[in-house]
């Protein structure tokens, strides 16, 4: 028997078939995943295979086809505070500060707070993320980095069961990428958060995750391996460079992605191969 913290997140038998103009595209079939308390899973498949379309359906924004979710005993059935999301491109609201954007959520979700407590917290997370010296500067006028870093903290605040991030550094630059990876290694060692991450990039995926998502190319998209990074914490990347579990599990990545999931050749392109075969064939 397993116990409810090793079964804190239950995917089970999710399909998800889009339907448009009486045509059907199944997406994802029977999607199963088990993730415990406290566990950082990265998700890495090829572009347009469902990983998306997955986050959204444990986030409550979309609904399965077939199958169901649950998150600590409960079903998922509608988006809820007891899960925070971080997309690539941050979505903070332009025209308050950073501390506001933060006490927007915390406001709305920490009602046991008193006004003072709130205030307090709000600090507290953008502390965490490196941002108490921006407090009153809007987005405008902070750097891509920062505002991904106003972002996490926004979802920190609000103490969610449950932490999803939609390729969160996608849109930086390799350093800020590299710095704010190491900032989330940090925050996750301290407060044990369980993590569901889209990502697309292999190395991120090792050096963050305790699983490793790798899921087949659509249509019909399932989980194909899951590969356990058992790396001791706190990780290094610089020490890590050099180290032969790190690069093997780095190779197994790979070879899933590029050798068992090799991307499809568009039939654009397929077509052409098989038009100029046959005029060669005369
Ligand atoms: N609302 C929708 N209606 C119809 N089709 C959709 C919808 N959302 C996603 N899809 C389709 O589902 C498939 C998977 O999309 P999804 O965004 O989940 O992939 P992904 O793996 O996250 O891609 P990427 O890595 O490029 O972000 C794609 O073929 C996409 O066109």
């Amino acid at each position: 028997m397993t116990t409810a913290n090793e079964r804190y997140l239950q995917v089970q038998h999710v399909n998800k078939v889009f339907t448009r103009d009486n045509v059907s595209n199944q997406v994802l079939a029977d999607v199963n995943l088990t993730v415990k308390r406290g566990e950082y899973i990265s998700i890495i498949g090829h572009s347009g295979c469902g990983k998306s379309t997955l986050l959204n359906i444990v986030a409550g924004l979309s609904t399965a086809t077939d199958g169901y979710v649950i998150l600590d005993g409960k079903e998922v059935n509608e988006p809820g505070p007891d899960r925070s999301l971080v997309f690539q491109n941050h979505s903070l609201l332009p025209w308050l500060t950073v501390y506001e954007n933060v006490a927007l959520a915390v406001n709305k979700v920490c009602k046991h707070k008193n006004k003072k407590e709130r205030h307090e917290w709000i600090l507290h997370n953008l502390n965490l993320v490196g941002m108490s010296h921006a407090i009153e500067r809007r987005p405008g006028e902070i750097s891509g980095g920062m505002k991904q870093r106003v972002g996490i903290a926004r979802a920190l605040a609000m103490e969610p069961k449950l932490l999803l991030l939609d390729e969160p550094f996608g849109a930086l630059d390799a350093l800020t990428r590299a710095h704010l990876q190491d900032e989330v290694m940090r925050i996750q060692a301290e407060l044990n958060n369980t993590v569901l991450m889209i990502t697309h990039d292999v190395d991120e995926a090792v050096l963050l995750s305790d699983k490793i998502v790798m899921m087949t190319n659509g249509p019909k998209a399932t989980i194909g391996e899951i590969l356990e990074i058992d790396l001791p914490r706190p990780r290094s990347r610089i020490e890590l460079a050099n180290d032969p579990q790190y690069n093997h599990y780095r190779g197994e990545v790979l070879r899933f992605l590029y050798e068992k999931q090799q991307k499809v050749k568009p039939i654009a392109s397929v077509k052409t191969a098989e038009s100029k075969a046959a005029v060669a064939a005369g």
